[in-house]
C-alpha cells in the first residue's frame, strides 16, 4: 500500500541519521526535503534564525505549537540546557506517531513531551497536567488560524512571564495576518520581523519574534 510522506521523511532520518545525533536527524530531513520531496518542517534557513533564539533565550520551559514530523522538535530539544522540558502540541495522530519515532531515532526522548490534541484543548491544562508555571519560550507553528486565539489563551492562562518568547513561523507564507496585526500593535509585546525564504523555496517567509512585556 501507498506510504504517506512522513512515512518516507521518517525512512529517511532512519537511512541516513546516526542514532543519538540529533543534528544528522535535522541534517537527513532537509536533504530529503531539498532532494526528494517538500515538507511543511521549518526548515535549515529559518531554522538557522529558530537556533539563534533558542540559544538566546536558553529556555528551560518550552511549549511547540504543531509538532509535524518533529523536524523542529529536535531542532530546539537539541540546544537546550539539561533539565529543560520541551512539551510539543500534535493535532494529527499519524504526524504524532512518526514524530515520536524521529525524536526516538535521535534521542531526545528524555526532553520532549509530545501530547496528542489541540492548543485550544491542551492549553489550558498545562500547569495542573505538567506542572509548568510559564513557558520562556513558545514556537507557534501549527494552523495559523489558531496562533492569535492561542496567544490569548496563553495570556488569560498566566503562561506568560515578563520576558516570554513567542517564535511564529509562517507569518508570511501562508501568513497569519490577524496575528501579525494584534501583536505588533499590542502595547504588551515587543515585536521584531526576522525576513527569510519559505522552506526550501525562494517564496518570501519570516519568524516574527515577541517579547511579553507583562
Ligand atoms: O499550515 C502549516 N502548518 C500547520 C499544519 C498544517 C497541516 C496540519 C497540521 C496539523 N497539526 C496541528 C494542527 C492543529 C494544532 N493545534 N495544536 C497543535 C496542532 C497541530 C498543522 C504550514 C503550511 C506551510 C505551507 C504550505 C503550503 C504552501 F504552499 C506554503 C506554505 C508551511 C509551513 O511551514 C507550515 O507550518
Ligand atoms: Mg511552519
Amino acid at each position: 500500500t501507498q506510504t504517506t510522506r512522513p512515512q518516507r521523511m521518517l525512512a529517511a532520518v532512519q537511512k541516513n541519521a546516526t542514532r543519538g545525533d540529533p543534528r544528522s536527524v535535522v541534517k537527513a530531513i532537509d536533504q530529503f526535503c531539498r532532494q526528494k520531496e517538500w515538507a511543511m518542517n521549518v526548515g535549515d534557513e529559518k531554522g538557522c534564525i529558530l537556533d539563534s533564539v533558542v540559544t538566546e533565550v536558553n529556555p528551560a520551559t518550552v511549549l511547540e505549537l504543531g509538532t509535524y514530523c518533529g523536524y523542529s522538535t529536535v531542532r530546539i530539544a537539541s540546544l537546550l540546557p539539561p533539565d529543560a522540558k520541551l512539551i510539543t502540541l500534535e493535532f494529527n495522530p499519524h504526524n504524532a506517531a512518526i514524530a515520536r519515532q524521529v525524536i526516538a531515532w535521535a534521542g531526545l526522548g528524555d526532553k520532549i513531551q509530545l501530547v496528542e490534541g489541540a492548543s485550544g484543548d491542551w492549553i489550558p491544562k498545562m500547569k495542573e497536567k505538567f506542572g509548568i508555571e510559564t513557558f520562556d519560550l513558545v514556537f507557534l507553528d501549527h494552523w495559523k488560524d489558531r496562533y492569535l486565539p492561542d496567544t490569548k489563551l496563553m495570556e488569560e492562562c498566566g503562561l506568560l512571564r515578563k520576558g516570554s518568547i513567542l517564535l511564529a513561523d509562517n507569518v508570511i507564507s501562508p501568513g497569519t495576518p490577524d496575528y501579525l496585526e494584534y501583536i505588533r500593535n499590542s502595547p504588551r509585546y515587543k515585536s521584531q520581523y526576522f525576513r527569510s525564504h519559505l522552506e526550501y523555496t525562494k517564496a518570501e517567509d519570516g519568524l516574527e519574534k515577541s517579547v511579553f512585556l507583562g
